[in-house]
């Protein structure tokens, strides 16, 4: 979900039609669709028009220490509205090592979702706070048995990407972060124990104006930008400060994770993928249409609906993307998590069997879906692609956080979301709080058969 590189995002240029689109028809219980892809819709008329929804981004300024390892030193950013602009930068990582995105100047690749279970590369959460030299390539994952991944420079690069000096005692928290998943490069432990994240203006967008909603504190600080060896990143709250041997787990919530932006451009100019046919075959052979196996490439919004449809995005509204035990096993393995019965044992496996931890959650969850019905940010926004983040230890502390806004857009006013109204192409609905009420289910009727 990274744009950088690009002018202004292109999801800020275009209101989506609130009414016109035809109206796919999905089963009960089945927030998303196959066919939006398949059949062109002809209907639909966009209108591009910049949305006046999003409101100005005031200048933000952060500076901090210079690298001392490094001869480039930082610059201070001076204006928040500029983007990175990392056009010939290569895509960091890639799950399949053959080619990745199609317009590797706007996006980023991803690293660490992978298909196996795999140990971190530290064997516990304590070790990282003992490295104080390379925080990041300690806590970095991957996945080095990613098939067809090119696991050396998938390691090479995020390192590459750290702040490898020393850092002074205040700072050893901030050595105590794992990335679970997600794309690889784009994190950086900054000053104070803040983490810093490749700056997108989307996300920027949605964080600044999350500091001033009711959902603040269900979301990371937000701390403006920091610019660090020419790269700007966001800066905010490491969510495992405070955690001792963290368990986490990262839930992508909703039940479409993709934009209706995404579908539009889709049609407008396809750019067929190699990479996402190659991760498609791996999980399942037989899932590409046969046009798609002549061309050994698909779209990433077909890839994205293959994703969604394998997995308990459609079904259940939120899917597991990884989770990181506190002994430093990390699995990722979760493509073909679908049923019930499958999430709530990952779940059981995830808290340890632990009660407690469970009724933590629970509750959590619970005040959070209070907030989400009555806040501001969230009734105008759609949220796609966004994560839950659980994180426990074993002294019993836990919680929950959303991150990842970067594709995060608000609704032309007066269109707002209840984000439990199934998706059809048009009404901008995500199923973000359809897919939260099954989750607070699932551990409801966890909780009962264990008091049972
Ligand atoms: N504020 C935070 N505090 C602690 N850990 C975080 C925080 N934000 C992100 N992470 C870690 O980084 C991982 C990836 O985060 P995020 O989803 O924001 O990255 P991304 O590269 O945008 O992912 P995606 O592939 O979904 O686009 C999370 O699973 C979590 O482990
Ligand atoms: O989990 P998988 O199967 O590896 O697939 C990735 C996943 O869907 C990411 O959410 C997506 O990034 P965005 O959410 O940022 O779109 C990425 O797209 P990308 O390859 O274009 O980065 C996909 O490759």
């Amino acid at each position: 979900m990274r744009f950088f590189g690009e002018k202004i995002p292109k999801y800020q240029m275009t209101k989506a039609p609130v009414s016109q689109a035809p109206c796919q028809s999905m089963g009960e219980n089945n927030h998303g669709s196959l066919n939006e892809l398949v059949e062109p819709v002809t209907q639909m008329k966009h209108q591009n028009v910049r949305c006046s929804a999003v409101p100005a981004v005031p200048q933000l300024v952060v500076t901090c220490e210079p690298t001392p390892s490094r001869t480039e030193h930082k610059t201070t950013k001076t204006s928040a509205l500029s983007f990175c602009s990392h056009p010939d930068e290569e895509s960091v990582c890639s799950d399949s090592g053959i080619g990745g995105s199609p317009a590797p100047s706007l996006f980023y690749r991803k690293l660490s979702n992978s298909s196996s279970t795999v140990l971190s590369p530290a064997s516990s959460f304590e070790e990282y706070d003992e490295d104080f030299s390379e925080p990041c390539s300690a806590v970095t994952h991957n996945s080095q048995t990613d098939v067809g991944s090119d696991t050396k420079n998938d390691l090479l690069k995020p390192r590459n990407m750290v702040n490898s000096s020393p850092l002074p005692g205040p700072l050893k928290a901030a050595s105590s972060w794992v990335q679970v998943v997600g794309h690889a490069g784009n994190f950086r432990t900054g000053p104070d124990g803040k983490l810093l994240k490749k700056f997108c203006e989307l996300e920027q967008r949605c964080l600044q104006e999350l500091m001033a909603d009711t959902l603040r504190p269900y979301v990371p600080g937000y701390y403006g930008i920091t610019q660090q060896d020419r790269q700007d990143y966001n800066t905010m709250d490491n969510l495992l400060a405070g955690f001792h041997s963290p368990c986490i787990m990262d839930c992508k919530m909703g039940s479409r994770t993709y934009l209706e932006e995404d579908l539009r451009r889709a049609r407008e100019s396809p750019q067929p993928r190699k990479d996402m046919y190659e991760k498609m075959v791996v999980v399942d052979p037989a899932a590409p249409t046969p046009e798609e196996r002549v061309q050994q490439a698909v779209l990433k919004t077909r890839y994205m609906q293959w994703r969604e449809s394998l997995s308990s995005t459609h079904t259940l509204g939120f899917r597991i993307e990884g989770i990181q035990k506190a002994n430093g096993t990390c699995n990722t393995n979760f493509k073909k998590t679908k049923c019930k019965e499958q999430v709530i044992q990952a779940l059981e496996d995830f808290v340890d069997k632990s009660i407690p931890i469970l009724r933590s959650y629970l509750k959590r969850l619970e005040d959070l879906r209070q907030v989400l019905e009555n806040s501001a940010f969230f009734r105008s926004h759609e949220v796609v692609g966004s994560s839950l983040l659980f994180v426990h230890d074993r002294t019993g502390k836990a919680g929950v956080w959303m991150i990842d806004f970067g594709k995060t857009l608000p609704v032309p006013p007066p269109l707002t979301l209840d984000h439990r109204t199934p998706w059809r192409e048009g009404n901008r609905e995500d199923g973000y709080l359809w897919g939260l009420d099954n989750f607070i289910d699932m551990l409801t009727t966890m909780l009962s058969a264990r008091a049972e």
